[in-house]
């Protein structure tokens, strides 16, 4: 049996009647259990806009938003929540409680679960961002990255199957950049939680994603896997992103004569490289 896709999108077209913009127009998306998924795309592009159809937070002017098969209505909408968790891209949004503990056990508490269960959850949720301890800390108090792990535990702490993350590395220093990566990849590798980012930084994306789709005002203009996308450059440049950094090198290598291939990572890079000296040896 072929595996069905755990969020659809359907000709989903949306229009922001205050400042008169289509933010979406015509998306068609699958999203397949599992999926480690990044959508790139410039300032204003959409990428926003479309993370709230996902959940239900916006409703499409056209087309439809399904989850596990189920169209999003009023009816099933605290399921697609539960089965949907958004980290917004500025977790002032999203972080409301006096303590951190009480934060992340707001989900939790609203599911209706036993005291013995949230409290369950609260510990494991804040083990898995680094932030046991914290519990009876002010979230207000806490550095920017540290904001966007009690916003993230606050998700996890409600079991969901898919999670939706608006520029997680935005913002934040390489270390802790590279700290929340490693975290989101983890719920992907031990959960099996289906991920879903958007984010400007090129250079993680051959790192992080099966699957990179390219919005462009609102269209999807590319989809495939990094390899696949990267190459796409008249695309790229249309959409105002470009390559990986690392790749370059390869570019002004060729520019320079050699037969160098493009690589995306530094693990490829070096590979490459390694070639090109045997060859030139
Ligand atoms: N609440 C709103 N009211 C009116 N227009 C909006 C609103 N939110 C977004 N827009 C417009 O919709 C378009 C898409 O915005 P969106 O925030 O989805 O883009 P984005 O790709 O997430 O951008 P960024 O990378 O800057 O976060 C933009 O033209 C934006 O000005």
């Amino acid at each position: 049996m072929t595996e069905k896709p755990i969020v659809q999108l359907k000709g989903v077209s949306y229009f922001y009647a205050s400042s008169k913009t289509r933010a979406l127009d015509s998306i068609d998306l699958d999203i397949y259990p599992g999926e480690k998924i990044a959508i790139l795309g410039a300032n204003g592009a959409g990428k926003s806009t479309l993370f709230k159809h996902l959940n239900g937070i916006l409703k499409p002017a056209s087309g439809e938003v399904l989850v596990k098969g189920e169209p999003i209505s009023r009816k099933n909408i605290r399921s697609v929540r539960q089965t949907v968790g958004i980290v917004f891209q500025n977790p002032d949004d999203q972080i409301l409680a006096p303590t951190i503990e009480q934060d992340v056990a707001f989900g939790p508490i609203n599911m209706g679960l036993t005291e013995e269960e949230v409290e369950r959850r609260v510990k494991t949720a804040l083990e898995l961002v680094n932030l046991s301890g914290y519990e009876e800390r002010s979230p207000h108090h806490l550095s920017g990255g540290q904001k966007k792990l009690v916003a993230i535990a606050g998700v996890l702490a409600m079991q969901p199957e898919v999670v939706v993350l608006d520029e997680p590395t935005a913002g934040l220093d390489p270390f802790s950049a590279e700290k929340i990566m490693e975290i989101i990849d983890g719920m992907n590798k031990k959960f099996g939680i289906t991920v879903i980012l958007s984010t400007h930084d090129v250079d993680i994306v051959p790192l992080f994603a099966d699957v990179v789709y390219i919005l462009h005002h609102g269209k999807i203009e590319a989809s495939g896997t990094a390899k696949e996308i990267f190459k796409k450059h008249s695309i790229l440049e249309n959409a105002h992103l470009r390559m990986p950094r690392i790749a370059e090198v390869f570019e002004l290598l060729q520019d320079s004569g050699l037969d160098a291939d493009i690589k995306i990572t530094p693990q490829d890079a070096r590979d490459e490289i390694i070639r090109l000296v045997e060859n030139n040896n």
